[in-house]
């Protein structure tokens, strides 16, 4: 079978893709993956260190404001889709996904009309531009939160949840390998701090104006901060002359990171949700304000309903979060209550049932 996989922008539409690539690789290792990204995007590096080859299309967003680089819009979506067209012809897919962002697009598009079926993966509770427009081809549509038939048919809709990487998954046996990889005493309490693929910069500014004081505790804190901000944090960790404090501008073992961690800290996009339910670690979620119809709120609430997850607001996060993440490392009961409830929320068959549905758009 030959798949082709297309999207990314983010972590949260790259590695779901590959989670998804890495299943049907599972059931049949025959299988044939190929991935589109757009040119310049994240996913141009990130899917071949995942081991997948991927091709670029010089796609690239519309802004909502006006500006020159939308007077290329056209012409690059135009190139794009003859260059779709051309991938789609030489590589002949069984069945062509959709991840959300901006390849998915002209990809999807001319698989449809080679009449190659299609799969769109939606990972929120509101359906991005891209999918929302491609759904009138699509032949099957995997969500994640219940009421999308706001967006799409209800009969191609299916449940299945957000796949996520096995690594992930089985991240409960990498304590050991976690706290070798971070160089982390096993007697101290570990912090985890993400802010999505990209890094948010109101945790990071949150968590530097509070570092001493984890310093204080003696709470280790692996802390992501995305590219932008990450000489700041090194410069911020220095002066504590502390050990205890560890930054990174991007985890690639995010198993070991969630391995090690006693709670975490983070953003609420679609896919840190689903990881931190399947591994079941105790949350405070501060959700990006600026998503769109503030879908990481949606996210976010969908746990703390639950009581599986604390949250703070990004607006109070600078007076609050550092308190918050103290309190909670300081309250295994709370730990533990916040632990169990998470795991009921978890969707441990979501990859495998996505894979079963692009199997059978094939046959
Ligand atoms: C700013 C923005 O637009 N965010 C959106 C983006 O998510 P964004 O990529 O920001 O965040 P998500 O939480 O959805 O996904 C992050 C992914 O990157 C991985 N990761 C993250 C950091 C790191 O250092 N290493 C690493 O591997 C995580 O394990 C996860 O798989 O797409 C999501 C899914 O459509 C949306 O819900 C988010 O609102």
């Amino acid at each position: 079978m030959k798949v082709i996989i297309s999207g990314g922008g983010t972590g949260g539409h790259i590695y779901p893709a590959i989670a998804i690539a890495n299943e049907l690789k599972a059931i049949d290792p025959a299988t044939e993956i190929l991935f589109v990204g757009a040119e310049g995007k994240m996913e141009m590096e990130k899917v071949p260190r995942a081991g997948y080859t991927i091709l670029g299309l010089p796609v690239v967003g519309i802004k909502r404001e006006l500006t020159l680089s939308n007077l290329a819009f056209p012409f690059k979506l135009g190139r794009s889709l003859i260059r779709a067209q051309q991938i789609v012809r030489d590589f002949q897919p069984d069945a062509a996904i959709g991840v959300g962002g901006y390849a998915s697009g002209p990809l999807l598009l001319a698989a449809s009309l080679k009449g190659v079926p299609t799969l769109i993966q939606e990972q929120n509770s509101y359906a991005g531009l891209t999918n929302k427009v491609l759904a009138r081809w699509a032949k099957r549509i995997c969500v994640a939160y219940p009421g999308m038939d706001a967006f799409f048919s209800a009969d191609k809709i299916k449940m299945t949840g957000n796949p996520v990487r096995s690594d992930i998954q089985s991240a409960n046996q990498q304590v050991d390998a976690g706290r070798a990889f971070f160089s982390l005493e096993s007697t101290r309490s570990t912090l985890l701090i993400i802010g999505g693929s990209q890094g948010a910069r109101t945790i990071n500014e949150s968590i530097e104006g509070g570092l001493q004081r984890f310093v204080d505790a003696g709470i280790q804190v692996i802390w992501q901060t995305g590219p932008a901000f990450i000489e700041r944090a090194r410069t911020a960790i220095a002066k504590t002359g502390s050990a205890l404090i560890k930054a990174y501008d991007f985890i690639y073992d995010m198993d070991k990171a969630y391995a090690v961690a006693d709670s975490v800290v983070s953003r609420a996009g679609a896919l840190s949700v689903s990881e931190l339910c399947l591994v079941g670690r105790p949350a405070i979620l501060v959700p990006l304000p600026t998503a769109a119809e503030d879908h990481q709120t949606k996210n976010a609430m969908s746990l703390v309903d639950h009581q599986a997850a604390l949250l703070v607001n990004d607006r109070t996060a600078r007076e609050d979060l550092v308190t918050a993440a103290l309190n909670l490392l300081a309250d295994p009961a709370q730990q533990l209550k916040l632990s169990q409830q998470i795991k009921t929320l978890a969707k441990p068959n979501a990859a495998r049932d996505i894979a079963n549905e692009v199997i059978k758009l094939t046959k």
